[in-house]
């Protein structure tokens, strides 16, 4: 166990960053918009409409396929969506690869990891249930906990201090313009993964490091500490 890992707190987004459940999230979609007689989304097409939370991925979907909802009429599908959703939510939904052999490294040394995600968290840990995961994880932060969601940094800031961590020993993991977004304003290095479901180009997010595989990422973590303890050694910060 190292004494600086200790004090640092690793924070990921859920959806295109940890796992890839993009399958069972545009399954459910594409369930749902059969109910109203309208054709299924490719895949490809659905991807990009995550990351704003199950209910935004059900409205940008039927406004996609040419029927845009009301509030009520959205309120009603998505009641539907959530209940077959819940029945279906790891059928194909999957960690990407390595992800559980770096993360359990990563804890193993002294890291504090925890989930800050836009979806639900009833949502959110049922998925890390039903993947095994949960137990990685000092807590898991839905939008639902938070005062604000990304792309505010309140989002982030709100987890590390529910975890006992520290604002400038924190490092945040994501796929998508929101988590960079978060992490700028909340002043962390951002590590932009490349696999997930990206809404703009990765350099645009400007990105401390791009993650390709989690095989490379306790080095990346091991960088960035280094990096990080370094400035804060030089600006005169105890610790
Ligand atoms: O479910 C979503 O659309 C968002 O989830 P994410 O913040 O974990 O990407
Ligand atoms: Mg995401």
């Amino acid at each position: 166990m190292s004494a600086k890992a200790k004090e640092w707190t690793l924070l990921f987004d859920l959806d295109g960053t940890l796992v890839d459940s993009a399958p069972d999230l545009i399954g459910t979609l594409n369930a749902v918009l059969a109910t109203d007689g309208l054709a299924e989304l490719p895949l490809a097409q659905g991807r990009d409409l995550i990351g704003h939370g199950a209910r935004a991925l059900l409205r940008r979907g039927y406004e996609t396929a040419g029927a845009p909802l009301g509030d009520d009429a959205l309120d009603v599908r998505f009641a539907l969506f959530l209940e077959l959703y819940v029945g279906r939510i790891a059928d194909l939904t999957r960690p990407y690869p390595g992800c559980v052999a770096a993360l359990t490294a990563l804890k193993a040394e002294g890291y504090t990891l925890a989930v800050t995600t836009n979806k639900r968290t009833d949502l959110s840990v049922a998925l890390t249930d039903a993947l095994g995961l949960t137990g990685l994880f000092a807590c898991v932060y839905g939008p639902d906990r938070v005062s604000a969601r990304k792309p505010d940094a309140a989002h982030l800031m709100e987890a590390i201090a529910a975890c006992g961590g520290r604002a400038d020993r924190a490092l945040m993991v994501g796929d998508s313009s929101l988590d960079a977004g978060a992490a700028h304003a909340a002043g962390l290095p951002f590590v932009a993964v490349s696999f997930g479901y990206a809404d703009m180009a990765i350099p645009a997010m400007k990105p401390w490091a791009v993650l390709d595989h989690y095989d490379a990422f306790p080095a990346l973590v091991a960088r960035c500490v280094a990096e990080t303890e370094q400035a804060l050694a030089l600006a005169g910060s105890p610790g």
